[in-house]
């Protein structure tokens, strides 16, 4: 497929050239096509992608106490006492390698000792027996710290995730709204993984790190010349591990955005929703073709990291081959020189091993550490962030007898939106009563709606709640005034009863309301035709699950609005998707509902519906142009008549006659035109 105005072989991507890929080499062809070029997030953090790889020799030093220290709490957090029997077991075994290593140099000075075989077996029986016992030890603390770490790691991941899920599910609709806010999320879910690992590699650093100190102590004692040897042999290894983690980092940073945009392809091709469309409209090859171009750029950069993987290594290897050597040779010319005798010779070479060995796993742990800290810093990024874009606590009480809610010159632009979607609004909510916002697509209702329900706060302007500024009000006292069932009302993948219930979450939920909010929005006939009633699973493709019709859902959505039982019901086209009959039966009960004391507002573009509502604002570009009663905005000597005109030509559409092509009374049992005798 390609993207063409007049000719099918314009200058458009089609899925055979999917493979060309822009100068920063990320940019696929599909991608262009299908999001109009990188599905990049241009604002906040991202602007300072490149300082987040700092991953120098340097900035590993100074941080990694900082990371360390973020694992031990996130770990301490999550099971003290198993943190607890980790750090005692590494501990414990490292000087027990100590002692091990020490007694091997006692146990080789007696066997390469002269004199008698028999003789220098059993002096040296003490030693090799010691070296057994702390091998046992050894092997038994390792047990301990391997079931702790894996009692612990998954501890760690849930208190790591717990936290950010916590603070994101309290921030304010601004930051939800905000793309690199997301970009953050989505890092960050990395974060709680990274946050599990760097557990483990913590263990294996400080194990190391005491075999280390253990190896170096028993060099040092040998000969002081032989430290620097294993320094020399350690650092090759270490640049390259910290080159290869810094590659991955930078790449995965550049991919995340192409990542996300190939899984939203995949998931689109099987999803619910889309299905019928892939199939008729015959879209699944198109998915496909542009899924698969979009997988083969990742390829191509995966492939592009194996080869650095591979000459990094290589180039590490080497060096560090050169300097085993140099290492071996020093060691064998203090042998020949007898500055060193053969049995410490031999303990020698057990250290400079198990040195070298302890060397590059510390190395690698530490690249590591230093890897999953990059996400764990994200992580914390989005925690503080989260922390400073949360809804604020407290604030001055919603009164309950507020007399009306007014909109004061309301001015209000969403985040990154060149124009504002409200400019200078006046509107006045007063309390028990029914009022409608109505106008076209755009004009900003819901936005009304947002900014009423605490959702967002006005750039310039008040919302009044009686005498309480919204924006000085305690925002959850605000929330609990307040039930709406919005355009795009949540579908819980829940059972119905969860569905209804749900309305208010706080406590048990009583089936005795839930009966009573189904019948009053319909919902009843509804739940009385699923196979498990209340108890049926409102989601395909799980075990018993159901799906509902559109209309259906809006009737359980009007069902948890009520059950809520908020001081202001606000309704966003509550009935687009509802069939005449239920329609009428809605509007009627929401009339109903203004004579019991309820506040509405309702949003709609059924312009016979608002007839009884007791005040209609008309809203065009973010503005109101017009407001009355029915009555009053229906009369040509009121107002600027954009209301009468919307709701003539709707009234209009009724009274038409027969569209081009059909002729009146062609209904059932009447001869097409034509065949008439
Ligand atoms: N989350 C958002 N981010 C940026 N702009 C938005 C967002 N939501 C709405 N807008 C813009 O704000 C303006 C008002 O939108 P709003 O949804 O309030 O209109 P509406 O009158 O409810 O429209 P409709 O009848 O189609 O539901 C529109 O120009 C819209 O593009």
């Amino acid at each position: 497929m390609t993207t063409t105005t007049n000719d099918t072989s314009s200058t458009a991507p089609t899925p055979d050239d999917t493979s060309a890929t822009t100068s920063a080499e990320t940019v696929s062809a599909s991608e262009r096509l299908l999001f109009g070029g990188e599905l990049a997030y241009d604002q906040g953090w991202s602007q300072h992608r490149g300082t987040w790889v700092k991953l120098g020799m340097w900035h590993m030093a100074v941080s990694f106490p900082r990371q360390v220290a973020i694992a031990v709490r996130l770990a301490r957090r999550a099971d003290p006492r198993a943190l607890a029997t980790v750090a005692v077991s590494e501990v414990g075994r490292g000087v027990a390698q100590a002692f091990s290593l020490v007694a091997v140099n006692a146990l080789l000075a007696e066997l390469l000792a002269s004199g008698i075989l028999v003789d220098r077996l059993r002096a040296a029986l003490p030693s090799l027996v010691f070296v057994s016992v702390m091998a046992v030890v050894s092997s038994l603390l390792q047990s301990a710290s391997t079931a702790s770490t894996g009692i612990l790691e998954p501890k760690v991941q849930r208190v790591a995730t717990e936290r950010y899920l916590g603070l994101v599910a309290r921030v304010e609709m601004d930051a939800i709204e905000d793309d690199a806010f997301h970009k953050l999320m989505d890092s960050a879910q990395w974060g709680a993984d990274g946050a599990r690992r760097m557990v483990g590699y913590c263990t294996a650093v400080v194990a190391s790190a005491i075999s280390l100190v253990a190896a170096a102590s028993v060099l040092t004692v040998l000969h002081v010349a032989l430290l620097p040897l294993l320094i020399a042999m350690a650092l090759p290894s270490a640049w390259g591990s910290l080159t290869m983690a810094r590659a991955r980092y930078e790449s995965w940073h550049r991919f995340v955005q192409h990542a996300r945009a190939a899984q939203l392809l995949s998931r689109l091709l099987i999803d619910q929703q889309a299905a019928g469309e892939v199939r008729v409209h015959d879209v699944g090859p198109f998915l496909l073709e542009h899924f698969r171009g979009m997988a083969e750029t990742s390829e191509r950069e995966q492939t592009r990291l194996a080869w650095v993987g591979a000459r990094t290594g290589l180039f590490a290897d080497g060096a560090r081959g050169a300097a085993t050597v140099a290492a071996y040779a020093v060691l064998g010319l203090l042998l020949w020189n007898g500055q060193m005798a053969l049995a410490v010779g031999g303990t020698a070479v057990l250290a400079i091993r198990a040195g070298s060995a302890s060397i590059t796993d510390l190395v690698l742990r530490v690249t590591d550490i230093q890897e999953e800290s990059l996400f764990v810093a994200d992580l914390e990024r989005l925690c503080t962030e989260a922390e400073r874009r949360a809804i604020p606590e407290g604030g001055l009480d919603v009164p309950d007898d507020f007399d009306a809610i007014r909109f004061e010159k309301v001015t209000f632009s969403y985040q990154g939106a060149e124009e504002p979607s409200l400019r200078e609004v006046d509107l006045v909510i007063p309390r028990g009563r029914t009022v409608a916002l109505v106008g076209a697509n755009g004009s900003g209702k819901t936005t009304v709606s947002k900014l009423l329900c605490g959702l967002h706060m006005p750039a310039t302007g008040r919302v009044m709640w009686g005498e309480v500024d919204a924006a000085e009000a305690c925002r959850a006292r605000l929330f609990s005034r307040v039930a709406m069932v919005a355009q795009n009302f949540q579908r819980w993948p829940f059972t119905a009863r969860v569905n209804i219930g749900i309305g208010r979450p706080g406590g048990t939920i009583d089936d005795r309301d839930v009966d009573a909010a189904a019948v009053y929005a319909g919902a009843d006939d509804v739940v009385a035709k699923l196979p498990r009633g209340l108890d049926t699973l409102l989601a395909r493709g799980y075990q018993g699950g159901q799906e509902i019709s559109g209309g259906q859902w809006q009737k359980i959505g009007l069902a948890r609005a009520r059950y809520r039982n908020g001081q202001v019901l606000v309704v966003d086209e509550p009935t687009s998707a509802l069939d005449p009959v239920a329609e009428q039966r809605v509007f009627d009960q929401i009339h109903r509902l203004a004579g019991t004391g309820q506040t509405t507002v309702l949003i709609t573009h059924r312009l016979h519906s608002v007839r009884h509502a007791d005040l209609i604002y008309v809203l065009e570009r973010g503005r109101v142009v017009e407001h009355g009663t029915f009555e009053q905005l229906m009369d040509p000597a009121h107002g600027t008549g954009a209301f009468r005109e919307a709701y003539n030509l709707q009234a209009r559409q009724f009274l038409a006659p027969a569209v081009p092509g059909q002729t009146r009374g062609s209904g059932r049992g009447s001869a097409p035109e034509g065949t008439t005798a």
